[in-house]
């Protein structure tokens, strides 16, 4: 009797065959010796483990969100993922290949906006697409930079310069531009972080409407559980450092399209955000334990 093999791979293997981001073993010291301390007092600063044994993979089309305690590594990370700032071991793979520097496959939204502040909407966005496709004609470019600035909600502001803009009309700028390169992955470093209650409120469910119609992957940094809850499919959560590492991945298993009150009537919520406040208690209060050497 012929015997049928038996599957023997491991889920989590399943998933890194098909992840688009891989994350492996990825460690990053700050090396102590260059920096100014040094130079003014002549004393070496040891070297600084911000993160160390970071496995985590990310499938094509999801929303992950990274929480941790303050100073934990998250940006860090994030920046590492942007080819912004160089891996100390450890490997970063996109599609397969390792991340060498920034590119247009990968758009960042920053907390403060980071948008050139003699530009006037339309130019920042226009600058963008234009360095990542100097050939592109006028007639694509116009187009594209149009339906990013309706999709964004900014019709009618075109001709604003960023300083006659509001905090939450800039962050839409903000993420109009780093959509309209078209990236596989937009990276966001607590875009909100910067806005007033409300505003973030109102801005998390147009990020969310967006994601429905786009469903690029995302990866986005945040210190709000609400923010989490409502937005990823999945929640890495992240110890206190130094040496930080992932402790716990979540999955949220909300239906899409979502809105803040339905969610909170999912049987899932209450015991998730509980989770997560638990997490982040833990690893804060140890953070301040060790800060005042108790
Ligand atoms: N260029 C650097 N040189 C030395 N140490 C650094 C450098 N950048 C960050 N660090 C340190 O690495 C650790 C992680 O910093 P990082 O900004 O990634 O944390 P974070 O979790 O994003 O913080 P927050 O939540 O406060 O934004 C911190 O202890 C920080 O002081």
């Amino acid at each position: 009797m012929s015997t049928v093999p038996v599957n023997t791979v491991d889920p989590v293997d399943m998933r890194s065959q098909t992840a688009q981001l891989s994350i492996r073993q990825v460690a990053k010291v700050f090396s102590g010796k260059k920096d100014l301390f040094s130079k003014l007092t002549g004393k070496t600063r040891r070297d600084f483990v911000a993160i160390q044994d970071i496995n985590l993979d990310i499938e094509p089309n999801t929303f992950v969100s990274i929480i941790g305690p303050s100073g934990c590594g998250k940006s860090t990370l994030l920046n590492m993922i942007a080819g912004l700032s160089p891996i100390t071991s450890g490997e970063i793979l996109l599609n397969g290949a390792p991340i060498a520097g920034p590119g247009p496959d990968r758009g960042m939204v920053f907390q403060n906006y980071a948008l050139m502040p003699w530009m006037t909407v339309e130019e920042n966005l226009r600058f963008a697409v234009e360095t990542v496709d100097p050939k592109i004609s006028a007639k694509k470019r116009d187009r594209i930079i149009k339906e990013h600035i309706q999709l964004v909600g900014l019709s009618g502001a075109e001709r604003k310069h960023p300083h006659e803009l509001s905090g939450g009309m800039r962050q839409r700028v903000g993420i109009a531009r780093a959509l309209a390169i078209n990236p596989q992955m937009l990276l966001m470093d607590e875009p909100f972080g910067a806005l007033d209650a409300l505003t973030r409120a109102f801005l998390q469910e147009e990020v969310e409407r967006i994601w429905e119609q786009q469903r690029k992957t995302v990866i986005m940094i945040t210190h709000s559980i609400e923010e989490a809850l409502l937005l990823s499919d999945r929640i890495v959560m992240m110890t206190r450092g130094p040496a930080a590492r992932i402790d716990e991945i979540l999955e949220v298993p909300f239906p899409r399209p979502r809105d803040r009150e339905t969610i909170q009537q999912h049987p899932a919520y209450q015991g998730l955000k509980a989770e997560m406040e638990s997490h982040l208690f833990r690893e804060t209060r140890a953070v301040e334990a060790e800060r005042v050497g108790k």
